[in-house]
């Protein structure tokens, strides 16, 4: 198995104060992650790293192969599909959603005069079929609904085939149609042969979809446990990471929390 993240003692500090302390972990080219911590607690500043987006304070990052400070992020960028609501601010509200597709193989959001060949209208026709989108494809990015807005923007990240699939809160404020909806979807994706190392944050286990292998728990910066699932994700460690006593409850493959009587 290769590895496709690898952080080392990864520190960083903002404002004089670390919000990321001696972080060690690594993904492997077949895991799925989910990412859980409370609010404040570092999960969207590891996925910044993560995507090559930000470089940590100190430590060592790994990403591809290539060594974040040495390598160009501009090569490692195009090799991750990265899904979050500050991407979703960048899409212009006129954009069509099969344009939405199409252009992540520019890396543009926002589509110009760009000239795309046949076998880009036929990845953007797949994956728009694969995601549920082809009854959506001219509709504009401004009219979708949450959930289809996440659909779209998921679609896209995974357009360009990339090595390593960032996913930021993808089913947070979905109502629970929607929400069951994109999980299965995700599910599917996870358990294909063809699916990168995927990593997703989430601030609830009822948001974990079947197929996830691993979990990290994160708090005030600092990993409380990170592992396969089943040794990782447990009321011990959720209580901790959350800091209140919580039941956690396993069934079908799908997790539910609460708190503790
Ligand atoms: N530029 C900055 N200057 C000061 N503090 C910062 C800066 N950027 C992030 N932080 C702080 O770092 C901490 C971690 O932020 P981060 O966004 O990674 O948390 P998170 O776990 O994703 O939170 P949430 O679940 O609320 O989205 C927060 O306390 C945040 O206020």
């Amino acid at each position: 198995m290769a590895e496709v993240v690898k952080f080392e003692d990864v520190r960083v500090i903002r404002s004089g104060r670390p919000i990321l302390d001696g972080v060690n972990w690594s993904v492997d080219e077949t895991d799925r992650w989910v990412i859980l911590g409370p609010n404040g607690a570092g999960k969207s500043t590891l996925l910044s790293i993560a995507s090559a987006q930000l470089h940590p304070t100190s430590g060592q990052v790994t990403i591809l192969d290539e060594q974040l400070g040495r390598a160009n992020v501009f090569d490692i960028r195009p090799r991750i599909g990265f899904a979050s609501s500050a991407m979703a601010k960048l899409i212009p509200e006129d954009e069509t959603v099969r344009n939405t597709v199409l252009t992540a193989g520019y890396a543009v959001a926002g589509r110009w005069n760009e000239s795309y060949d046949e076998i880009d209208n036929e990845q953007t026709d797949r994956v728009l079929a694969e995601w549920q989108l082809e009854n959506l494809a001219e509709r504009t990015f401004g009219t979708l609904s949450d959930g289809e807005r996440k659909r779209t923007l998921i679609a896209r990240a995974v357009m360009t085939d990339p090595e390593l699939l960032l996913l930021d809160e993808p089913s947070a404020s979905l109502d629970l149609g929607a929400r069951e909806n994109l999980l299965a979807s995700l599910t599917d994706y996870a358990a294909s042969d063809f699916a990168p190392a995927i990593v997703m944050v989430t601030h609830h286990v009822e948001e974990i979809p079947v197929g996830v292998t691993h979990a990290l728990l994160i708090r005030e910066g600092k990993i409380v446990t990170a592992g396969p699932l089943a040794e990782s994700l447990t009321a011990a460690n959720l209580t901790e990471t959350f800091g209140l006593p919580l039941d956690l409850t396993y069934h079908g493959g799908r997790f539910a929390a609460r708190a503790a009587n």
